[in-house]
């Protein structure tokens, strides 16, 4: 985050500067934003950047505890600049959070520069491999230079100038991330199922009859169940990513030119996209694990650290029902825009035939199903303004209208994230294969209906509610997906072995691609300190004294 906020924060001049430096990793620096009291509510952060005209310098302070810089990737030990955001104080005036680049340690010796106290923040869920530090200041100076000046600036004599168009241009880092992390979630997520199918094709258990051999527990309908929305899923973000990169350089590109008009829909859509790709993941991560028994549960898996490493960017970067309501807010908006009959933008003009006040004829195709999750959409949305407005009637004040209705806000999001992600499928597909050969587009097709069949049958009382979906429509449905998935199984392990991923990647006993999954586990076993010797020390130290009645 270090480099791309030099890239989005800096002038050019300052860009001149600090980018080879960083670059050539002459300097190593981190982005550290949250604190120990604030992580999702930027604009209560507590640290203070007060200019101070006579030296022509900031000084930054950390007043409290709870205004400790914490959680960023190497501040502990690692680097020796990092950007802190702080509030900014001049001429007495706070003009709220903004960047600055600050040195911690000196860049010969690493010490931390006098004022600034650093330190690991200890042991997490994972990560460890990454030395998440925290930090804070004592009347600690840097140069006014160092206040990232792209979208605001201190003059010398104090002056503070606004130059951004959009007043959270500053948050610019986050969207970036928000974006690049969908990627990752797809990423994860196919090392995980491509573990996964590998092992359940090698792995034998139970006999359907006394007589017979062993099934590979890939044939069990319960484990196609658990396995091939794991793989429709990695697909899924994989294709929403793609599409959410190319949204993100054209909104990039209009902002060079001046046109801040798309930002808020870009920020709607990273916002979700980064909440549900990741939650997704890590859940499905976990199923992966449960899908591999008792030695999925091993370190040796890969699966435990997969999970430890995805459940964090559920969190990180804006937590998942923050972002939600993000999102949330730009649907309502998008509903009154409707009300209005004003022109609505592109990821959002499903709404403008929505509100026909009917339930959606049900059609049971791809696309039918598709114009079903916007229907659930459109319906969760107008249901949630109703309450919100009921709340506003009697007498509440937007805020705490909103914040009653946030359970529902959220539920809108979400419904509205999974109607896009799906949309996205489909098109990304059509796309893509429109060379591709008949077998190819067809598997492709089959794990998309399974993704489409999967949250129609999970979504059953919600289809219910918005749609004539009929009991017997939903029994077709399962019926429907249950015989998909029986047609995906003879290609399940070549569907992830075209994820194309290495066995260095993957770092599986499990899922390596050789399928030699007991030796590999032994050999693994083989690694434990404690088998290093026959009879471990604390067999004379403790259990043979207490054994003997001497303890
Ligand atoms: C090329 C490089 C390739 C590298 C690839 C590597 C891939 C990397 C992936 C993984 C590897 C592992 C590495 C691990 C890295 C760990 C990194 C973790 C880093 C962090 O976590 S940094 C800290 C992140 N913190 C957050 O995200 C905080 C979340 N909170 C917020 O974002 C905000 O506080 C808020 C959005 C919730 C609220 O902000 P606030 O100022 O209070 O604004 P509001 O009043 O709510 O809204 C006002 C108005 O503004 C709109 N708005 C808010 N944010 C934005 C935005 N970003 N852009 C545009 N508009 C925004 C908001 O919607 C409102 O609009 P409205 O009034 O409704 O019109
Ligand atoms: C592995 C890891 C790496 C990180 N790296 C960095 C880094 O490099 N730099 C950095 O600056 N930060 C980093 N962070 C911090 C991260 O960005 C924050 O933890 C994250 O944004 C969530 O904020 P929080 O911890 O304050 O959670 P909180 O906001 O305290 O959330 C706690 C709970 O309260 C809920 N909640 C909070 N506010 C509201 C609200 N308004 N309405 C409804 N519910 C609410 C949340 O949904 C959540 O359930 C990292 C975190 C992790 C876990």
């Amino acid at each position: 985050m270090f480099v791309p906020t030099l890239m989005g924060q800096c002038t050019p001049e300052q860009q001149a500067y600090w980018l080879p430096r960083a670059l050539d990793m002459q300097i190593i620096g981190t982005y550290a934003q949250t604190e120990l009291g604030h992580g999702t509510f930027i604009r209560g952060l507590e640290t203070t950047a007060t200019y101070d005209p006579e030296t022509e310098t900031f000084v930054m302070n950390s007043p409290t505890l709870t205004s400790y810089k914490w959680w960023a990737g190497g501040l502990a030990k690692t680097v020796n600049y990092c950007i802190v955001v702080a509030q900014l104080y001049t001429k007495g005036v706070c003009h709220g959070t903004h960047p600055f680049i600050v040195q911690i340690r000196d860049e010969e010796t690493h010490m931390p520069r006098p004022g600034v106290k650093v330190g690991d923040i200890g042991p997490k869920l994972g990560f460890n491999t990454a030395d998440n530090g925290y930090l804070g200041f004592d009347n600690y100076r840097i140069p006014r230079d160092n206040m990232m000046m792209k979208n605001a600036q201190v003059l010398k004599d104090g002056t503070y100038v606004k130059v951004a168009r959009h007043g959270k241009a500053t948050y610019g880092t986050m969207v970036f991330v928000r974006v690049l992390l969908v990627n990752e979630a797809a990423f994860n997520l196919a090392k995980a199922c491509t573990i996964a199918v590998r092992y359940s094709a090698i792995r034998r258990q139970c006999s359907p009859d006394s007589e017979g051999s062993e099934l590979q527990v890939l044939d069990y309908s319960t484990q196609q169940h658990k396995l091939f929305i794991c793989i429709a899923t990695a697909h899924a973000l994989q294709l929403n990513s793609t599409w959410l990169w190319k949204t993100f350089s054209d909104t990039l590109a209009a902002i060079k030119q001046g046109n801040v008009d798309t930002l808020p829909e870009l920020h709607a859509l990273s916002s979700c996209l980064k909440a549900l790709s990741t939650a997704d993941a890590a859940s499905l991560i976990e199923q992966c694990r449960h899908a591999c028994g008792g030695h999925g549960y091993m370190m040796s898996s890969g699966l435990p650290y997969l999970y430890a490493f995805v459940t964090a960017t559920r969190t990180y970067e804006g937590d998942y029902t923050i972002l939600l309501l993000q999102t949330a807010r730009f649907l309502v908006k998008a509903y009154e825009q409707v009300e209005a009959g004003k022109p609505l933008t592109p990821t959002v003009s499903y709404l403008s035939q929505a509100f026909t006040g009917k339930k959606l004829p049900w059609d049971s195709s791809p696309d039918g199903i598709i114009r079903a999750f916007q229907a659930l959409a459109a319906g969760k949305l107008s249901s949630t303004v109703k309450s919100l407005r009921k709340r506003l009637e009697s007498g509440l004040s937007y805020e705490q209208a909103w914040e009653l209705s946030t359970i529902q806000l959220n539920g809108a999001a979400e419904a509205h994230c999974r109607a896009v992600m799906s949309q996205n499928y489909k098109s990304e597909i059509e796309r893509l294969t429109v060379n591709s050969s008949p077998n190819v587009k067809l598997v492709l097709q089959q794990l998309y209906k399974v993704y489409l069949y999967y949250w129609a049958l999970e979504r059953t009382g919600d289809l219910l509610l918005y749609t004539s979906i009929s009991e017997s429509d939903i029994f077709e449905l399962q019926l429907r997906y249950e015989g998909l998935l029986k047609e995906i199984r003879p290609n399940a392990v070549g569907i992830v072995d075209a994820f194309d991923l290495r066995d260095e990647v993957l770092h599986s006993a499990l899922g390596s691609y050789d399928g030699n999954v007991y030796e590999r586990l032994m050999a693994e076993a083989q690694k434990s300190p404690l088998n290093a010797e026959p009879v471990n020390q604390t067999f004379h130290t403790y259990l043979k004294p207490m054994m003997k009645g001497k303890l």
